[in-house]
């Protein structure tokens, strides 16, 4: 099997007494989707949190492209492709969607030296954001201020935000919270497209675009892995049925 495109190894995070991680080991590897789910409180955003560098671990590593990556800042392995999309707070709402694609391609190319040029006017900036909304489905909306855009919208032009960053994998931190269904189904069926750009880590609660979607699932409860697998591996799993799934087939 090719090289894991991330690595995480033996990985614990403590919050006082509570190890809201504790040793986990998990991999994500190139063309998949591998899905994280569990209880509330299992501590699956705490392990995202780790993964892309606002909680630094007590312990463990994580390997990013075979880097190790575990002392490394947000920004640093955001550089490196490592990117959390669903960070609303990132996007500027004042601006159009394609602007806030823009800033994204200007910041992958290195903007140091382009500093003075307006970056509406550029077309070697313009090009490529058209083509993340193309491929998000909202080229229709570029010109629009964020402010006007729905949840969904916004969800898709994270997911633009982090093409045109070159992610080399994606953090998806529940992206079908908030969406109808027919958002959820475009989703469902963008993702599975997306997946084999940059494997993509999946926190999501909705279990039917879980089933649908994930190559492999990694089921937490207090902060443990207590099985990976196939979807079906996982469904038949007597101690996931026990403490999560029961009631969700
Ligand atoms: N900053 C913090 N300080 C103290 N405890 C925390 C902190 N962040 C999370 N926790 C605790 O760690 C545990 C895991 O929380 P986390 O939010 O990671 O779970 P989750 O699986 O993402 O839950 P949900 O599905 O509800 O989003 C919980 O018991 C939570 O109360």
């Amino acid at each position: 099997m090719a090289e894991p495109v991330l690595q995480i190894s033996n990985l614990v995070k403590s919050f006082g007494a509570l190890r809201a991680t504790d040793d986990v080991t998990i991999d994500l590897h190139p063309g998949e989707i591998h899905a994280l789910i569990g209880p509330n409180g299992a501590g699956k955003s705490t392990l995202i949190h780790q993964i892309c560098g606002t909680h630094a671990p007590n312990s463990g590593t994580i390997r990013f492209m075979g880097e190790d990556i575990t002392h490394l800042g947000v920004a640093a392995r955001a550089r490196k492709g490592l990117g959390r999309t669903f960070q609303i707070s990132s996007i500027a709402p004042e601006f159009s969607a394609l602007r806030n694609v823009m800033l994204a391609v200007q910041a992958r190319q290195g903007s140091s030296f382009r500093f003075f040029r307006p970056v509406r006017s550029d077309a070697s900036l313009t090009g490529p954001a058209m083509t993340a909304l193309e491929r998000v489905g909202l080229a229709g909306r570029a010109s629009l201020p964020v402010a006007e855009l729905s949840h969904g919208e916004r969800r898709q032009l994270e997911i633009a935000i982090a093409l045109a960053l070159g992610s080399r994998a994606f953090l998806l931190d529940e992206p079908m919270a908030g969406m109808g269904p027919e958002g959820s189904r475009a989703l469902t069926s963008f993702l599975a497209d997306l997946k084999q750009e940059a494997p993509i880590l999946l926190v999501e609660h909705d279990m039917d675009a879980v089933f649908a979607l994930a190559d492999r699932i990694s089921v937490l409860v207090y902060g443990k892995i207590i099985a990976t697998g196939t979807v079906e591996e996982i469904r038949r799993d007597p101690a996931v049925r026990t403490a999560y799934l029961g009631d969700h087939d």
